[in-house]
Formats: structure tokens, C-alpha cells, sequence
């Protein structure tokens, strides 16, 4: 914060040490963002911290970058896959020079609009540095003390980087947000871990070109539950890329200027194995609150005058979360001690890898281990009509449904269009559609939805229901009623 300047609302002591606020929001993120949104609604004497930069993970080096990578290596595919339509044309030659510049200067156009809200917001109301909390109401931001009624922890989380490599490797060792600041792209990488990030990046690369091994702890790949599911993905993603399944911890040394993992050699190692909250260094023990205790829908830390939003809270770490429990949990401090219960919306999340993952509603694991009673609904999309006509028919949706009921409570899918299906299921799960429902709404021809009508169909049949109410059925005989 620059010197003289005014402070609405917010008060400063004559040593111009010390800052009073309402509302103290740790983070500038998405989630301390909609945060610092929701509860300037209720007060002005609002004060964002950050630390390091503003501009979100998702803008800077998340979702949009990543996406912009994976737009790259999807252009070059299209041309690999062209003969199979008789189209013919050369090999695509990649120029990495050329890819990462549209990664990086489409990533700064959108950090840029990030940039310019936050500058839109009263400079005195903003804080840079970082935060560590000196006692239940009171931070210390870099030698300056904040004094605050109620506090959202927004701080985000970072890559967990095994035991040692950061020292073995060095510059060698790579994270994603190394991955968007690159001039050109490598010749070859080594990538730790199948997660959603992992995935994502060690496909687009080697889409892109680059030679990439990915190296995964266990046999999983990418985040389906459903048994049936994550081995038809192993098998997709094993045709296309070199996979090392049941690694372990691998044990990467620097041989001359590249990483050595076994015998194989690469250009430098990037670790994805997971993200950890950013929790220390808060010196949350300050607050004397005991172990962080969240509920989801107050984003309040057990009773206390302290709120935790997004990804810090390792709770679907994802934008449209981050973005709803940052606007909870603003809005509540700024109400705080009289907090509003807020509805959360159906779980949805998406891999944009090739083919697509999504997972709508209740996962199998999850109604697994609640014990549900549920049906599954299968469908492939090898024989799928409009899958195969775009030649992407590779890849199954399974949906779940509550027995006695027809309730849709989930579904796990791999395969084309992924993205959209994902919709579909998490909005059909969030109303509390049935089956029957579902089935009676319109799917055109020819379509990838009309995968989902027929493991939609499969799964009315399985779950015995009586026959829907003759008024509401498409498909039943209404000729004696109407009396033809
Ligand atoms: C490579 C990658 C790809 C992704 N792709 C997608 C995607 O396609 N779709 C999707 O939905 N999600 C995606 N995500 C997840 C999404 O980016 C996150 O869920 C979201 O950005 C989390 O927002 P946040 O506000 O919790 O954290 P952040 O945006 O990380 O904000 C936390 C802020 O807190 C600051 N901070 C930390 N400690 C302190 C402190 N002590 N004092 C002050 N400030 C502090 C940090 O500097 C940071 O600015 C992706 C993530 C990654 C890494
Ligand atoms: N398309 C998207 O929406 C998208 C894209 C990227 C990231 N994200 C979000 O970011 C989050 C983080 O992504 P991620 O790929 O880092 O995490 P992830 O949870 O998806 O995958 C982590 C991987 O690391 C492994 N792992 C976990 N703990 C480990 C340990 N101690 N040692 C070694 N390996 C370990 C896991 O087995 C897994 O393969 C995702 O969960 C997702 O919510 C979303």
C-alpha cells in the first residue's frame, strides 16, 4: 500500500503501523477474491493480503494455460488423425518457439483481466505481503500489523515435491508453474504422477512432440473410481503414452545436464504428485483454534470468527469451488457470528485430456463406501454412431441410480465430449432427476448424448421400477385411452 493515501473505512494508527479491518482476507486467488466481493457488500473496511502475485493460479498457471497447451497438441493431432478421413497431409512439424508464445501471451491476456479488476479495487483496501497470524485477532503482513474482527484463509496450495529431489535436481526439477514461462518446448520429460495434472500436461506434450515418460505411484491413472472405468483408461492412455505404472517413489538422479530415471534419460523431470495446502507459515497456532475443522457450507472454522475458502481447504480443488466457498466464506465473516448455511452445488469435476474424464455426482468410490444402494447404467462408445463418425469412439459412461427410486446420484465417464456429458449428469444429479426423467427429455440424432440414452436405458430396465405414469410416457401405448 503506497504512502498517504486514503483509507475508507479502514483505520491506520499515527505510527502508520498498524491497520484495523472488519474482514482480513488472506490470498488474492479466486476464492479470497470472491471473497473480498462478497463481504465488501456487507462492509468497506474490507483488506486483501497477498504475498507473492496477484492474477489466480487458474489465470497464471492453471486451468487457462494448461488449456491453451492442450489446444496446441490438439491442432497437431487433428493433422496425425486427417488420413483416416482420406484427408491426406504431411506430419504436423511443431514449432515449440511459436506454441509457447500463444501459451504465454493468451495466458497474460487473461492474468490481465484478473490484473485490471483488482487494480479497480481501492488501493487502501489491499495489502501486499505476507500474512502469518500473531494472536486470534491480529497478522503480521511484512512488519505491519493487521488488526481484524474475522479473517478468511484463502492461500491456495502447492506442488508436493518428494523428500530430497528439490536439492538432487535442482533447476532440473520442474512444476507446473515452470511449465508456462517456457521459450521453446524440451526435447524430452520425465513426469511424476497421473493426476489430473500429470495427465493432462504429459499428453499435450507428447502431442506436441516432446518425448515424455509418465511415471505413476500406483496403477491409477487420472481420478475415475469406478474399477471397470480406470482400467479401460489405463488401456486408452497406455496406447498412446508411455507409462511406468507402480513406480513408487522414483529415484531421479542428474546425469551431466539431464534427469536419469533406470536408464532412460530426459531433458528434466516435472513433479505433479499432488497438491498440500498452504497452511504453514500462518502460524495458525496463533488462533489457539486446534486443527482446522471446515464445514463446507459456512466455510467457518469450527465456531470461531475464522473462515477457509478453496483450495487451502483441499476440498474439490477446483476454479468454480474455489470461486463458491471464497463467496461464502466472505460473505459469512463480513455477517459473522451470525453466518448463513449455503447450499453447494453437485460435484462436477472434468479432465481435459484425450479422450475426456468427468465425473458428475457421487463417485463410485463414494457410494461405495456410503454403502448406497445403486444400479449401474454401461454404455461403450466403440459402436457409438456419432463417435464413430467423428472417429472418437473410444471410451465408456457408467451411471449410477438409486434402487427403489430411479434417482440419478452419479456417473464416471471416459470418452468423447466428456466436457459436455459432465454438464448434463451433474445438473440431471443436482435437480434429483430419475432415470425416467432423464429419458423423457429430448436427444437429437445423431449425437454423443445418445450414448448417455442408452446407458440411461439399460439402467431404467436393471432398477425394476413400475412403468412411469401413461400422461408423462413418450414411449407407451396410449391408443386405448385415446380411444382409437
Ligand atoms: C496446472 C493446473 C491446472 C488446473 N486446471 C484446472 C481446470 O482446468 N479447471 C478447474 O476447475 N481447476 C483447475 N485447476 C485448479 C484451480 O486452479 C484451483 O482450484 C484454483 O485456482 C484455486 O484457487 P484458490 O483461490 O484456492 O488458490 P490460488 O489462486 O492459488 O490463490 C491463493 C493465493 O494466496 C496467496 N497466499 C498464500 N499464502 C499467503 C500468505 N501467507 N499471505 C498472503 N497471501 C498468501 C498466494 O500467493 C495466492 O495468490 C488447475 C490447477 C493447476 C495447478
Ligand atoms: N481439468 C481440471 O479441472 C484440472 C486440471 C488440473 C488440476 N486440477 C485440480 O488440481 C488438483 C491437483 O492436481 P494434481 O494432478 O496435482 O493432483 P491429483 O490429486 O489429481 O493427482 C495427484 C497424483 O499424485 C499422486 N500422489 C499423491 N500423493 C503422493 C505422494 N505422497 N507421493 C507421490 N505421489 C503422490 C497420486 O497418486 C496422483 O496420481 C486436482 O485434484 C484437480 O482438482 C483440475
Amino acid at each position: 500500500m503506497g504512502p498517504g493515501l486514503s483509507l475508507p473505512g479502514l483505520s491506520k494508527d499515527r505510527l502508520m503501523t498498524s491497520l484495523s479491518c472488519d474482514v482480513a482476507i488472506i490470498g488474492a486467488g479466486t476464492a479470497g477474491m470472491a471473497a473480498y466481493r462478497a463481504a465488501r457488500v456487507h462492509t468497506e473496511r474490507v483488506l486483501l493480503i497477498e504475498a507473492t502475485h496477484y492474477g489466480t493460479t487458474c489465470a497464471r498457471v492453471g486451468c487457462m494455460p494448461s488449456k491453451l497447451l492442450i489446444a496446441a497438441a490438439d491442432a497437431a493431432q487433428a493433422v496425425r488423425e486427417a488420413h483416416r478421413f482420406g484427408v491426406q497431409a504431411e506430419a504436423p512439424r511443431v514449432d515449440g518457439r511459436a506454441v509457447m508464445q500463444r501459451v504465454r501471451s493468451e495466458r497474460d491476456r487473461f492474468v490481465g483481466f484478473v490484473l485490471d479488476t483488482v487494480r479497480g479495487w481501492p488501493e487502501a483496501t489491499r495489502l501486499f505481503g505476507r500474512a502469518r497470524f500473531t494472536g486470534p485477532n491480529t497478522l503480521d503482513v511484512a512488519g505491519q500489523r493487521v488488526e481484524a474482527k474475522s479473517f478468511v484463509i484463502a492461500t491456495g496450495s502447492h506442488t508436493r515435491i518428494p523428500a530430497g529431489w528439490r536439492e538432487r535436481l535442482g533447476a532440473k526439477l520442474l512444476i507446473n508453474e515452470d511449465v508456462f514461462d517456457w521459450q521453446d518446448l524440451p526435447r524430452s520429460l520425465a513426469v511424476y504422477g497421473a493426476g489430473v495434472i500429470g495427465l493432462e500436461l504429459a499428453l499435450a506434450l507428447r502431442r506436441l512432440g516432446v518425448r515424455v515418460r509418465l511415471f505413476a505411484r500406483s496403477e491409477r491413472v487420472g481420478p475415475l473410481t469406478d474399477p471397470e472405468l480406470q482400467a479401460l483408461a489405463r488401456r486408452l492412455f497406455a496406447d498412446e503414452l508411455p507409462l511406468t505404472l507402480n513406480a513408487g517413489v522414483p529415484d531421479p538422479v542428474l546425469d551431466g545436464d539431464q534427469v536419469r530415471i533406470g536408464d532412460e534419460r530426459f531433458d528434466a523431470m516435472l513433479c505433479a504428485a499432488g497438491r498440500e495446502p498452504n497452511l504453514d507459515g500462518l502460524g495458525l497456532q496463533a488462533l489457539g483454534l486446534g486443527k482446522p475443522q471446515l464445514d463446507r457450507h459456512t466455510g467457518q472454522w469450527g465456531d470461531s470468527h475464522v473462515f477457509i475458502a478453496g483450495d487451502v481447504t483441499d476440498d474439490r480443488p477446483l476454479l468454480h469451488e474455489a470461486a463458491d466457498a471464497g463467496r461464502i466464506a466472505g460473505d459469512n465473516a463480513a455477517r459473522w457470528p451470525r453466518v448463513h448455511r449455503r447450499p453447494r452445488r453437485a460435484p462436477l469435476a472434468v479432465v481435459f485430456s484425450d479422450p475426456q474424464i468427468a465425473l458428475a455426482g457421487a463417485s463410485h468410490a463414494e457410494l461405495t463406501a456410503a454403502g448406497r444402494a445403486f444400479d449401474t447404467g454401461r454404455v461403450s462408445f466403440a459402436d457409438q454412431g456419432r463417435s464413430r463418425v467423428m472417429l472418437v469412439n473410444r471410451g465408456g459412461l457408467h451411471v449410477y441410480a438409486e434402487r427403489g427410486t430411479g434417482r440419478l446420484l452419479g456417473a464416471e465417464m471416459i470418452g468423447p465430449a466428456a466436457e459436455h456429458l459432465g454438464h448434463l449428469l451433474a445438473w440431471s444429479v443436482q435437480r434429483g432427476d430419475t432415470v425416467q426423467q432423464m429419458l423423457d427429455s429430448p436427444f437429437y440424432h445423431p449425437v454423443v448424448e445418445e450414448g448417455l440414452r442408452t446407458a440411461l436405458r439399460q439402467l431404467q430396465s436393471d432398477l425394476h421400477l413400475p412403468p412411469p405414469p401413461i400422461e408423462t410416457c413418450l414411449d407407451c401405448d396410449t391408443s386405448a385411452e385415446a380411444g382409437a
